[in-house]
């Protein structure tokens, strides 16, 4: 069943299209990841799944309810972590979660027990008592956790919430999202611009270019989709070369073209004839150096898609 339902969604701002006809549907207990550089449309789509923008064209459902009609019965039911969550400095982290269980009508004997098992999930159990002001941001974004974790959402929604943690904090907290998710069925969704780190617990990710929804799945279907049309790239490296040899590779049925760049050569091919490359290679007396197809997988799609936004440490593996 779809948890979150997307059809058509579109947003303009003053004549620029910030989101851009996304068709999506997320199901109950997916984590799902929403991945794109910065400005790629993430925020203004998930703002709209909330209710809190309106679309200007397309319908958002969330458990069954339009966001755009029934937004304070919705909110009811999704826990929503922003990029720049607030809390009240001066109170204990314990203190914050009860005054979000008081706002949302949970009975203090309840929301004490629930808050101080949320606590201990997310590893502040020890900080409990500290004030919220004292927490480091990886703190932060734990105690954001367990306080969207308050009212028993049915989805949750974190936007970046891996921002500003260092690679360590950020395995941390995504595992921890994951164990959260299996642990109450609950439905994840996810922005970021951290293709490597969120791809290790998503189900599916969409991959969001320009407002627009490139291609939806999970990572490794995703980029044999993106990439289907594109032929096969074989690197030869051999010694000696010799433009003999290189007429040869290039009148091997199923080769297009052999570029040449410094020792290497791309043979642009409509199959893989890395077998047929090799053994011309061989009968020709030149030694086989180096022989490997591209691969159009994260890397390919890291270098197509999220380069040139600003991606912080993003771009380590
Ligand atoms: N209120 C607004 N008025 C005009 N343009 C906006 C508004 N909000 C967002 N935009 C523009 O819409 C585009 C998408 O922004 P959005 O914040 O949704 O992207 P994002 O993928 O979440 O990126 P980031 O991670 O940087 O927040 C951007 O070009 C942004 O400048």
């Amino acid at each position: 069943m779809a948890v979150i339902e997307l059809k058509g969604l579109t947003k303009v701002y003053d004549g620029y299209t910030a989101v851009d006809h996304i068709d999506l549907a997320v199901e109950q207990g997916e984590i799902f990841g929403l991945l794109g550089p910065n400005g790629a449309g993430k925020t203004t789509t998930i703002l709209m799944i909330l209710g809190l923008i309106e679309p200007t064209s397309g319908s958002v459902r969330v458990c069954q309810l339009d966001s755009i009609r029934n937004p304070i019965e919705v909110k009811k039911r999704v826990g929503y972590l922003p990029d720049d969550l607030g809390f009240y400095d001066e109170r204990t982290g314990l203190e914050n979660l009860l005054l979000t269980a008081q706002l949302n009508g949970i009975p203090l004997t309840e929301a004490r027990q629930r808050a101080e098992t949320l606590l201990d999930k997310v590893g502040l159990a020890h900080a409990a008592q500290q004030k919220a002001g004292t927490y480091s941001r990886g703190m932060r974004q734990r105690l954001g956790l367990a306080d969207v974790l308050m009212k028993k959402p049915e989805v949750v929604i974190l936007d970046e919430p891996t921002l500003g943690l260092d690679p360590e904090g950020m395995q941390e907290l995504l595992a921890l999202i994951q164990s959260l998710s299996k642990d109450e069925n609950m439905t994840v969704l996810l922005s970021s611009h951290h293709l490597y780190q969120v791809q290790q617990i998503c189900d599916r990710v969409g991959l969001f270019v320009g407002g627009q929804l490139m291609a939806v799945g999970p990572i490794d279907q995703l980029a044999r989709e993106l990439f289907k049309d594109e032929p096969l790239v074989v690197f030869v490296k051999c010694t000696p070369v010799s433009d003999r040899l290189k007429e040869q590779v290039l009148s091997l049925p199923g080769v297009l073209d052999v570029k040449a760049e410094a020792e290497q050569w791309q043979v642009i091919c409509e199959r893989d004839v890395s077998g047929e490359i090799a053994r011309t290679v061989v009968e020709n007396g030149a030694r086989l150096e180096h022989l490997s197809t591209k691969d159009y997988g994260l890397d390919e799609i890291y270098r197509r898609y999220f380069k040139g936004g600003d991606m912080g440490d993003a771009s380590q593996p």
